[in-house]
């Protein structure tokens, strides 16, 4: 099986690998497109809005990608703007492939690994990943662990405008919260996770969590400077306040990036975590041994032990 490293720095269709299991989700996605004709009917050329489920995968009432679209606009309409998304297969080739590592295939793995550990679940959380000039979302609204590739958004960076855009379903709300950590930190991942032991240190903890001397911490960058920190290094996650609409997160979840230029991650009190990393693969380690870390705090907060130990 080919590398992440030898998939991501290739340009080329991963239909090269011709030894991976090809995915037929094209054939059995059944999409209910709305025509052209349809869709000017409406207003509006957003084709997203008076859907139908698909797949069991619900799209939210009234839906209509119009309202939050780019990452970094909330004034254009995907589906008018973007001529790829208007072609016949609505560019379906970006997001079908047979190498087990293509971002579109890594969101669907993950999102079942993450519902299994019940970070993603009740359709809360999300993930995107960046390959070259493009990011790839999982749609908004949907029961995460049960997507198909062919239900991913993809985004050129460069443009801010989706160059992939399901016709069913709606942009992620957290696409302004992934793009912050493409654009102010140059991730190549994001993850975005409901975990309660996330939940629970936002009420244990006031503007930041902070722990230190935990083998685990070695897993995690320093960011700053090369290479990961140390067992007795204090990791320090910046804790922002909540707001009714994920989106209106951004500016907070900006300023703290600015703010705490060592964090990976950033916490939403009551709501969960962004935690983020240069490859798909340290995003999801960094996740993971943040997750740890805090699950312990919690355990640590209860028996009453600091979490940060006095030397
Ligand atoms: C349980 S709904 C949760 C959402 O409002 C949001 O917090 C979230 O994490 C997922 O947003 P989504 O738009 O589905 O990608
Ligand atoms: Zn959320």
């Amino acid at each position: 099986m080919p590398s992440l490293k030898s998939f991501f720095s290739s340009s080329s269709s991963a239909s090269s690998t011709p030894t991976a299991k090809p995915i037929t989700e094209k054939k059995t996605v059944k999409e209910i497109p709305v025509s052209k004709k349809e869709s000017s009917k409406m207003g509006c050329k957003c084709r997203s809005k008076k859907s139908e489920p698909v797949n069991e995968i619900s799209v939210k009432e009234d839906s209509c990608c119009c309202s939050k679209q780019t990452a970094e606009s909330s004034s254009t309409c995907c589906g008018s703007k973007n001529k790829e998304s208007d072609s016949d297969d609505n560019n379906d080739s970006l997001v079908i492939s047979s190498h087990p590592e293509h971002p579109a295939n890594l969101i669907c793995e993950f999102c079942k690994l993450f519902y299994n550990n019940g970070w993603v679940t009740g359709t809360g959380g999300g993930i995107s990943v960046k390959k070259d000039d493009n990011i790839y979302l999982a749609p908004s609204g949907v029961q995460k662990e049960r997507m198909l590739p062919t239900n991913i958004f993809v985004m050129s960076m460069n443009s801010k405008e989706y160059i992939r855009k399901p016709l069913n379903l709606k942009p992620s709300a957290c696409t302004p919260l992934f793009m912050a950590a493409y654009t102010m930190r140059n991730a190549g991942a994001c993850i975005h996770t409901h975990s309660q032991n996330a939940v629970m240190c936002t009420l244990l903890f006031d503007k930041v969590f902070e722990i230190s001397s935990i083998e685990q911490i070695k897993a995690l960058p320093k960011i700053t400077e090369p290479g990961n920190m140390w067992y007795s290094d204090k990791l320090i996650i910046p804790i922002i306040e909540n707001t009714e609409r994920e989106e209106e997160l951004e500016t907070s979840l900006r300023k703290a990036i600015e703010e705490y230029p060592s964090a990976t991650a950033v916490l939403v009190r009551r709501h969960g975590i962004y935690v983020w990393g240069e490859t798909v693969w340290k995003a999801k380690i960094y996740n993971e041994a943040i997750d740890y870390l805090l699950e312990l705090a919690v355990k640590m907060k209860q028996m009453g032990i600091p979490t940060v130990k006095e030397n």
